[in-house]
């Protein structure tokens, strides 16, 4: 059987690049696609067309037009879903299941929900009195910033790399996307729904590649893209702000977290033990708003860390068309040394194992693949690495706590700052302990529950700004202040 070849996506048309990598299966490790690597000339050749679709018919259509374009293109995603679903889940192993939930129907919306925000969204005005006695107006405009680099995880690859391209795009920009190089199927797959729902070429653009001297470095470094929005490693974020600090290129960062659960004496415990077992295990725990630290209060602390256990254990480890499946492979075999090495790094500092720590049994056909087993730990000091670092592996520690001010200092004592889970059924306890989370997110008996005009993003080193509804105008747009006197 031959290879299938991943193409870049540049100015409405496939191509190649300058040259080819591998592209694995995290269930069995078998290579299954040829990826196209941009080199430099693909990229300029990508934010040339993405330079000349402004000035094209993209940048003149009404926001209704190009409403109606991200409508098809949202439709469009919906009635290739089984292709989408399918490329997804062989890039990730993650199971149908999940990804049919969350990942596709998000692309979807993703494109929806800024398409008809756009034609919603006012600016402001003002009346002047002037020193004269007449009057003027101010009004603002939103314009677009132009051509939108797009750097994206592994993770969520459709869902994260959407939700920068719909408003994006609703806002009258132009992309080039880079997604992460073991994720490229369905960022190329969507260059086929864009071309079907009259998305002008230029428009949409993506280039395969690596970071440091491959595609993703040709896009932070280059002179003629003005604004880069990157999800991904915090170290990650930090060089793309160093190579656009001498452009004064502006950046939106969703970066990592380290992120607590709270979980009170008071809390209904088969909720949270239901969203703590998806906020630490979901999507083999590679979610950047997973719970990797968890503070239960002493009195339900051991029938806590029991019935998660229990949970963990229950899980079915699978590949993605294995329907009784709940838990994938991680993304590759090398994820899989970095999450492995820090069960090592557990044992080594002396955590109890409550569960897990190792590779879970597998069929012979699986065995290259990046299975881990699901971890739990307690025993260790906050000050430890398996408190501190992100590990992004489908595991957790869990603490005792014995009052609120206590667990909010150690809930926040962490560089990270994306979200965190509050447990309790005590509704003043909730919002008190809410205001006082340094997170950019704070889900109360819930998590990863997404409304999507709300402002997402995190504080101290989990990122910079916030996207969701308004927020993603915001930063996709320039505002212009025009004047005129009366
Ligand atoms: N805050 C959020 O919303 C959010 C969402 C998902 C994932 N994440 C974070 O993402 C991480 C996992 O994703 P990952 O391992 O793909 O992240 P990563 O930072 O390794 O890679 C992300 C992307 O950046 C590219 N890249 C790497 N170095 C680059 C460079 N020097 N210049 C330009 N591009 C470069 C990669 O090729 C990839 O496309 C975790 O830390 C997770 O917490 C955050
Ligand atoms: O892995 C990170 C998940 C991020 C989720 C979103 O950005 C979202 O739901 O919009």
């Amino acid at each position: 059987m031959s290879t299938a070849k991943i193409l870049n996506f540049i100015d409405g048309a496939y191509r190649e690049g300058r040259s080819w990598f591998e592209k694995r299966n995290p269930c069995d490790n078998q290579v299954f696609a040829a990826v196209a690597e941009a080199g430099k000339d693909e990229v300029d050749a990508a934010v040339a067309a993405a330079r000349k679709a402004l000035r094209g018919p993209w940048g003149r259509m009404t926001v209704h037009e190009r409403a109606a374009i991200l409508h098809r293109v949202a439709d469009g995603i919906t009635a290739r879903f089984e292709e989408f679903l399918a490329a997804e889940c062989r890039d990730t192993g993650k199971p149908r299941s999940l990804a049919s939930h969350i990942d596709i129907p998000r692309g979807a919306a993703n494109f929806k929900i800024f398409a008809d925000l756009v034609k919603n969204v006012p600016t402001e005005s003002f009346v002047l009195d002037t020193p004269d006695g007449k009057g003027a107006v101010n009004y603002a405009l939103r314009r677009p910033k132009g051509v939108i680099g797009v750097i994206c995880p592994w993770n969520l690859p459709l869902l994260l790399m959407t939700w920068k391209v719909g408003p994006a795009l609703a806002c009258g920009n132009t992309v080039v996307v880079k997604p992460s190089e073991e994720t490229p199927s369905t960022a190329a797959l969507l260059g086929e729904v864009m071309n079907e729902a009259g998305v002008p070429p230029g428009v949409y653009n993506v280039v395969h590649g690596f970071g440091p001297d491959s595609a993703g470095e040709y896009i932070t470094s280059h002179p003629d893209v003005n604004a880069v929005t990157f999800t991904g490693e915090t170290r990650t974020g930090a060089a793309i702000m160093r190579a656009g600090a001498g452009f004064i290129r502006p950046v939106s960062l969703e970066l990592g977290g380290k992120n607590p659960a709270l979980v009170f004496a008071d809390a209904d415990l088969d909720k949270a033990i239901e969203g703590t077992m998806r906020s630490v295990f979901a999507n083999c725990g590679q979610v950047c708003l997973g719970t990797e630290r968890v503070f239960v209060e002493r009195p339900v602390f051991d029938q806590f860390v029991e019935r998660l256990r229990t949970g963990a254990e229950g899980l079915v480890i699978g590949t993605p068309d294995d329907k009784a499946a709940n838990m994938g492979p991680l993304v590759s075999r090398e994820h899989q040394s970095k999450v492995l090495s820090y069960y090592q790094k557990a044992r080594d500092l002396g955590a109890a194992v409550v569960t897990g720590g190792g590779t879970p049994e597998v069929p012979a056909a699986l065995a290259e693949g990046a299975w881990v087993q699901p971890t739990i730990w307690t025993g260790l000091g906050d000050d430890s690495a398996i408190m501190r670092e992100e590990i992004f592996g489908p595991c957790c520690h869990i603490s005792p706590f014995d009052d609120e001010d206590e667990v909010v200092a150690r809930g926040n004592d962490t560089e990270y700052g994306l979200c965190c889970s509050i447990w309790t059924e005590n509704a003043s306890k909730a919002h008190r302990v809410a205001s006082q989370m340094d997170t950019g997110l704070v889900w109360v008996n819930s998590w990863f529950l997404r409304d999507l005009r709300t402002p997402f993003g995190g504080s101290k080193r989990s990122g910079i700004g916030r996207e969701g509804g308004v927020h993603s105008l915001e930063f996709y747009t320039e505002l212009s202040n025009v004047c005129v006197k009366l």
